[in-house]
């Protein structure tokens, strides 16, 4: 079964914290309880005996979290040392600092301190949570070193450290560590258990957010009576919805969460498996896939394979003349047809039954932009990718033909070429225009207006974490091209340009980097869309299948492996 959460970007989470606080219906401190004694929960589940504790606790209300874990865990009979800033903290966090004091005492929180006790059995991380605005300094960037392993114990704190939202100074709406290079690994924090609240967030599921994050739980903590989220059945907003919605998409295994959604009801896998849905070839669709000159038509060949297996009714491939003869070999089931020019091309998409098409993989990037005006003027569903989108990226009136149902599938380099200013803000450790200060927001207004106005979504809309995340960088592209953007990566993002949005965190089938594996990723979305699928349905859907492919054939997989696989994916839907 296809599960999904919705994901909350850290300013809607504290929207609807707000909300929920202003309604007078539940207090800060009661949320904060909920947090805190979830936390201690997870940890006895995990260590059963009763066993010595050391608990960090930052300046806010993440801090305020971890006094609650260190009183349930007292309580329980562990033992406990409790390390913690000496601030003032907000009215929470100081009542829960002050309930602990009257069990315990607080000693500074310095990593001479952290050395110093005798080794624990679990350390609590409960610095910095989804308050983060900027890079760790100081002592505390020393603590947070020293739990990341750069005393050479690394392998020590990775079994013990249970994170409190995140592993502190991991930004929870980018998934990277503000201050770091994007892509570096050395002495990140890394949690053998981190347990968050209420939904999931973007960083948990993005770039180190996964592997440093280690174990996910998310636990409820009772603000689902205000979250708003009214979507009509096609996906699109209908009145009422004050976010647009983000989900993940992961498999069964990686997330813990009581709140989960079926992405994949049995209406949908019996749809995909055939059992409903039109028993005519021609009620599936049928896909054209453009193929390339000599001596390049194994990539489109690859797409067409995974168009048939996605289900689509008929799938035509379509090369120049002089390259038809090198497609003679197996499957049977595809169809040949030569395609020179444009010309030629618009004769053929004058068959109305021709519902979605592949152009990019293998076709060369002069081929596609000549074939590309043709493609985009029916107004038909297309998937646009590899050479395509290098067309795409040189020429500006072929990006304002696109429109919605056009589903552009770039790797992180493809994305570069098309939306390089993006590009380049993904590559800032810190790009200074998009900070917010999340202590400078006014809350608790924008909490209370949750419910009432337009203005408040749009607000709420523009902000931003600390750092501009692969999501911003894919909603943007959409947004601006007007189209579906789905960028790749084990953390796939899949954004519409209605600001609709899914995240697919694969990080669990590395093999799956194999030349090919996006040819096929494209063909299955193209043959999705021939059946029917809306862009963003087809686009995560697609994403899903090809990698429960990759998790079906294992490491050694090559593409040729993955539409192959296909059957047995759906075989295991359960409809
Ligand atoms: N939003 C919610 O609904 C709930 C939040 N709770 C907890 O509250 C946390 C958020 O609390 P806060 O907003 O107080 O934020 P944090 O506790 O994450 O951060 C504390 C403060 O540190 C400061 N700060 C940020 N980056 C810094 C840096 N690099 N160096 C030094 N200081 C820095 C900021 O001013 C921030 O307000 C969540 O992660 C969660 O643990 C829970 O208590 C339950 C409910
Ligand atoms: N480390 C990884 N883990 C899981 N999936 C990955 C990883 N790296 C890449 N992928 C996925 O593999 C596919 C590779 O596509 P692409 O980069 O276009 O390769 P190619 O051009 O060789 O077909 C994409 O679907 C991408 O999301
Ligand atoms: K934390």
């Amino acid at each position: 079964m296809l599960q999904g959460s919705e994901i909350l970007t850290t300013a809607q989470m504290r929207a609807i914290e707000s909300a929920a606080m202003a309604s007078g219906r539940v207090t800060g401190a009661a949320l904060m309880e909920r947090a805190g004694a979830a936390v201690a929960g997870q940890i006895r589940l995990r260590w059963p005996k009763l066993g010595r504790a050391v608990v960090l606790c930052g300046p806010g209300n993440n801090g305020g979290d971890g006094y609650v874990i260190a009183r349930h865990l007292q309580r329980a009979g562990w033992q406990l040392r409790v390390l913690g800033m000496d601030n003032a903290p907000g009215p929470d966090a100081a009542r829960m600092k002050a309930e602990w004091l009257a069990l315990g005492s607080i000693l500074p929180l310095t990593e001479d301190n952290l050395r110093a006790g005798p080794g624990a059995d679990v350390y609590v991380d409960a610095i910095f949570g989804t308050g983060l605005t900027r890079a760790p300094e100081g002592e505390i960037a020393a603590i947070l070193a020293h739990l990341g392993g750069s005393g050479g114990d690394w392998a020590f704190f990775r079994e013990r450290l249970v994170a409190v939202d995140c592993p502190s100074g991991l930004c929870l709406d980018s998934g990277a560590f503000p201050g770091r290079p994007r892509r570096s690994g050395d002495h990140d924090l890394r949690a053998r258990l981190t347990v968050a609240f209420e939904s999931p967030k973007p960083g948990h599921l993005l770039e180190r957010g996964p592997e440093c994050c280690g174990e996910l739980v998310i636990a409820d903590i009772g603000l689902g009576p205000w979250r708003v989220r009214n979507l009509n059945e096609d996906g699109t907003p209908s009145r009422g919805i004050r976010y647009a919605t983000i989900q993940a998409i992961w498999p069964d295994f990686a997330i813990a969460d009581s709140r989960r959604d079926p992405i994949m009801d049995g209406k949908r896998a019996r749809w995909l498996r055939k059992q409903d849905g039109g028993d005519h070839k021609f009620s599936h669709g049928h896909a054209l896939i453009l193929a390339g000159g000599v001596a390049r038509g194994g990539a489109a060949r690859l797409s067409a394979r995974a168009a048939l297996r996605a289900g689509a009714g008929l799938v035509t491939l379509a090369p120049p003349a002089e390259a038809l003869p090198e497609h003679a070999g197996p499957p049977d089931a595809l169809m040949r047809w030569a395609i020179d020019d444009p010309a030629e091309l618009r004769d053929m998409l004058e068959d109305r039954r021709i519902n979605a098409l592949c152009i990019g993989p293998g076709c060369g990037i002069e081929r596609a932009a000549a074939l590309l005006p043709a493609i985009l003027a029916t107004k038909r569903g297309v998937v646009l990718d590899a050479d395509a989108l290098t067309a795409l990226s040189t020429d500006p009136d072929l990006m304002a033909l696109l429109h919605e149902d056009c589903v552009l599938t770039p790797h992180a380099g493809e994305f570069a070429r098309v939306f390089p200013d993006l590009a380049a803000r993904l590559e800032h450790p810190r790009p200074p225009e998009l900070t917010r200060d999340a202590a400078a927001t006014d809350w608790t207004r924008m909490g209370r207006h949750l419910m009432e106005t337009e203005a408040y979504h749009e607000e709420l809309a523009q902000m931003r974490g600390p750092l501009y995340s692969r999501l911003d960088a894919a909603r943007d592209a959409a947004k601006r091209c007007g189209a579906l953007v789905l960028l790749k990566g084990p953390d796939t993002v899949i954004a519409a340009p209605n600001g609709q949005a899914r995240i697919h965190s694969a990080f669990d089938i590395p093999w799956l980097a194999t030349a090919g594996a996006g040819d096929v990723l494209a063909g299955i979305i193209a043959g999705l869309l021939a059946r029917g699928l809306p862009a963003l349905d087809a686009a995560g859907t697609g994403a899903w299948l090809h990698a429960q492919a990759a998790r079906q054939v294992g490491p050694g997989l090559i593409a040729d492996d993955l539409p192959e696989a296909l059957p047995a994916v759906l075989r295991g839907l359960q409809a």
